[in-house]
């Protein structure tokens, strides 16, 4: 057993989660017990710093610097205030504050859209310019050295350098913690960004990974009586993963605007719901590249920040919507983007949806969901043992735990990189004498 600390503060920047965990791994199986979990806020100033950074606003390196060591500050503040009350954890996995993602360029012939087979996660040598970058502050140092405890953090590097995404890299802790034996699962969290972990029932047999040829015709059938189309193109029975485009990020920042700042989210998704979508609007957005495009696939505010609002608002105004229009037409575009990003990536639909993160608790939003899904349930995590708020966080234990024992932590069928990799960098502690 091992008392090990997450950190994570994801796309929405609303403050950093912190899950005090309890792991064990004795019988071979990972059990993780949750004892505290907390979201400590960002100090005003320092969450619309990290906003302005987000939105591409330049920085000197003199305040890159100053803005790293402040995002630690708060990780390791967020650190000691969650073991109040429980003895002192050995470890921290810490993903710190992501200010930029680029996912990487996808190599001559290798675009691949809706319908076409999607590239093979093995590919040629890579060439520096194609891999992707992703940038967490909060440097793992200061985090080590303020707590006094070993942290592991910059997670995503290793697997970028192995030609991923370095993203989505919670799909791989969700195998372990809530495949099903006999149930296929998708695990949908909807935070800034949305994404989603599919997970095959433990019984049935692996095929290997993506492209390597092997596809199972009869299996797309799907087993529940929906009224959705069949998945297309078929894939192999393995867990698979990839961001799935907006979660909340378009509605806060929407919300934000139309509330001229006095708010920051739909709290339940009770303004949205006083609205009616714009059919029309969400299936011409949903054309666009990255929801056409197949996985291994992951995004950021770069992508759906200020800009792709303004665009969507413009497109929203020539259609005379309200902004209770608006908004209930971009949890509409939230919404589809799953829906369908499983009926054309998937092998299968599921026989269940697990929410986590802010957006399952937009009340609207997830009836749309279950509507969109037809019979297939729409639960939460926290309805199969494992909580949704917290999730990430404790992921990111996990994720550091994995490190330490020397086990690769990522799922390269989730994020495209050419192989399992070790995830994070340690930064031990000294302890004079020990
Ligand atoms: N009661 C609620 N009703 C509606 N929306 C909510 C509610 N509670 C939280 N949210 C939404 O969830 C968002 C925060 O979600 P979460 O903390 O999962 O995001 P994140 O971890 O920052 O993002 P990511 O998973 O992309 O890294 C809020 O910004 C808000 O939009
Ligand atoms: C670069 C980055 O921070 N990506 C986040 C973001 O938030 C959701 C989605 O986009 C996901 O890919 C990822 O986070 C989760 C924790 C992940 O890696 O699984």
């Amino acid at each position: 057993m091992a008392l090990v600390i997450g950190l994570m503060s994801g796309t929405s920047v609303d403050g950093i989660d912190a899950a005090l965990v309890d792991l064990s791994d004795a019988t071979g199986t990972l059990a993780v017990t949750l004892l505290a979990g907390a979201t400590y806020p960002y100090p005003t100033e320092l969450r619309a710093q990290i906003l302005a950074v987000c939105g591409g606003a330049s920085l000197s390196m003199a305040d890159l610097a100053d803005l790293d060591d402040a995002i630690a500050h708060q990780f390791a503040q967020a650190a000691i205030a969650i073991q109040t009350g429980h003895p002192t954890a050995v470890l921290i996995g810490s993903h710190g504050q992501t200010v930029y993602h680029r996912p990487p360029k996808p190599r001559r012939g290798e675009e691949s859209a809706v319908g076409e087979r999607a590239p093979t996660p093995y590919p040629s040598p890579l060439t520096p310019h194609s891999l992707g970058y992703s940038l967490q502050l909060g440097r793992g140092e200061a985090i080590a050295n303020a707590t006094g405890i070993t942290t592991i953090s910059n997670f995503r590097a290793a697997d970028i350098a192995a030609g991923g995404h370095g993203a989505p890299l919670v799909p791989a802790v969700d195998v372990a913690l809530l495949s099903h034996p006999t149930l296929n699962r998708c695990v949908q969290n909807i935070g800034g960004i949305g994404n989603v972990a599919y997970l095959p029932a433990r019984g049935q047999k692996a095929m290997g990974r993506w492209g390597d040829g092997m596809m199972e015709q009869e299996k797309l059938t799907t087993q529940n009586a929906s009224p959705l189309p069949t998945p297309y193109p078929p894939r192999p029975l393995s867990p698979l993963g990839w961001d799935t485009g907006p979660g909340n990020v378009l509605l806060d920042l929407a919300v934000q605007t139309f509330s001229n700042g006095t708010k920051t989210y739909d709290k339940d998704g009770n303004w949205a719901a006083s609205g009616t979508p714009c059919e029309a609007l969400v299936d011409r957005w949903l054309q666009q590249p990255f929801f056409q495009q197949q996985p291994p696939k992951s995004t950021g505010r770069e992508l759906f920040g200020a800009a792709y609002l303004h665009q969507c608002v413009a497109d929203a105004e020539a259609h005379s919507l309200t902004h209770a229009d608006i908004l209930a037409t971009l949890t509409a575009l939230t919404v589809d983007s799953i829906v369908h990003s499983y009926c054309h990536f998937l092998p299968q639909l599921p026989d269940q949806v697990l929410l986590c993160g802010g957006g399952s608790k937009n009340l609207y939003l997830k009836q749309r969901l279950q509507r969109q899904l037809g019979d297939i349930p729409v639960l939460t995590t926290d309805d199969v043992g494992l909580n949704a708020e917290f999730k990430e966080a404790i992921a990111f234990a996990v994720l550091a735990y994995w490190r330490q024992q020397g086990i690769p932590g990522n799922l390269p069928e989730a994020t495209g990189a050419q192989n399992p990799v070790l995830l994070g960098d340690i930064h031990s502690v000294y302890r004079r004498g020990a």
